[in-house]
């Protein structure tokens, strides 16, 4: 019998939807066994729907995708039951995508101790310009030192720049979401990039730099934040650094120099004591000793962990000693640079 068409289609119909049936039990096995995740470090964490950005709510917090991953990849915490985003470096090259819509951007490992991932384009140019723009009109003032004599060894002298600092409600309107992009980058609930401090625009001129120091440094019990409360400037009893994540992205091409470096990541344990005890810090003669140099590029963004989280993903943790870093001379040319730093509480 030669089939119609009518049969044909009944015919594709049944077996098509128990073949479409078993596809979707196997789909569904390898999804909840872990298996894809298991197979590849180039996961996709781009996937979450917009909705769920803004607002966390709490449905946001347990879609599928965050679910698979806290399940296979046990590491990356997610904010369930209280417990904070840990991302694991992989190894050297890996990368992360994510889907920013009209682009997709990947997070590149560059370092695993402490882990350090650059993002290329992570603004585009013309968002980098208006951000400086807005610095400038601002009006930057010769930057300090935070917490001056405890992260910082060389009071004033090691550092040559020029800063001021944007509210996230205002860079959140020069930068349509730059917020929420920072909130993808981190995998942190928003209200850590909200309570971050505020974001830092520097400017570097000819000679500038920012010589080998740590962002952050062992909390001590009962003292606030920095960022939490308002200090007196360089009021270092006030207020402590607790900046789990910092967020650094470039605003301009530097024609030459600037480089930011990370004299110790990954570097031995006796390569680390012996660093401590030299402190080769003066980056205008050692910048290129370093064991991971960073050239800047307009819009990139370079993202470090300077603390570890406490043993239960709840709170900070110890400083990462290999977390030291700087900016080197800027030869020609000038540099820009805004940082966020994002604030756990110990
Ligand atoms: O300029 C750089 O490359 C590093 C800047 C830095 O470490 C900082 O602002 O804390
Ligand atoms: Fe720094």
């Amino acid at each position: 019998m030669i089939p119609s068409s009518k049969n044909i289609r009944l015919f594709t119909n049944k077996y098509c939807s128990s073949a479409n049936n078993v596809l979707r039990i196997v789909i569904y096995l390898l999804i909840y066994s872990g298996i894809p995740y298991s197979l590849s470090t180039n996961h996709d964490y781009g996937g979450y729907p917009d909705s769920c950005d803004l607002n966390e709510q709490p449905e946001c917090t347990q879609t599928k995708s965050v679910d698979d991953k806290s399940k296979t990849v046990s590491n990356i915490m997610k904010k369930t039951d209280g417990h904070i985003a840990w991302i694991e470096p992989g190894e050297i090259g890996d990368e992360n995508t994510f889907n920013f819509g009209d682009r997709i951007l990947r997070r590149v490992t560059r370092a695993k101790d402490p882990p350090v991932y650059v993002i290329h384009d992570f603004l585009k140019e013309d968002e980098a310009d208006k951000l400086r723009k807005h610095a400038l009109k601002l009006k930057l003032e010769p930057s300090t030192s935070h917490a001056e004599g405890i992260t910082f060894p060389y009071k004033g002298f090691g550092r040559k720049s020029k800063t001021t600092w944007i509210h996230y409600t205002d860079y959140d309107k020069i930068v349509k979401k730059l917020s929420r992009r920072f909130k993808r980058l981190t995998e942190l609930p928003m209200k850590y990039i909200q309570k971050a401090e505020l974001l830092q625009v520097a400017q570097y001129e000819k000679h500038g730099h920012y010589y080998t120091h740590t962002d952050s440094h062992n909390t001590v019990a009962n003292r606030p934040c920095c960022g939490r409360v308002e200090c007196e400037e360089n009021s270092k009893f006030c207020c402590q650094l607790c900046r789990y994540i910092t967020v650094m992205v470039y605003l301009n091409d530097v024609i030459e120099g600037g480089e930011t470096v990370f004299p110790v990541a990954d570097a031995s344990d006796e390569t680390l004591k012996k660093y401590q005890k030299e402190k080769p810090f003066d980056l205008s003669k050692h910048c290129y000793n370093s064991s991971l140099i960073i050239t800047p590029s307009k819009g990139m963004a370079v993202m470090w962990y300077n603390h570890k989280l406490n043993p239960t993903f709840s709170g900070l943790g110890d400083l990462i000693e290999r977390s030291y870093h700087g900016g080197c001379d800027v030869k020609y040319g000038e540099k820009w640079i805004a940082n966020l730093w994002v604030v756990v509480d110990p």
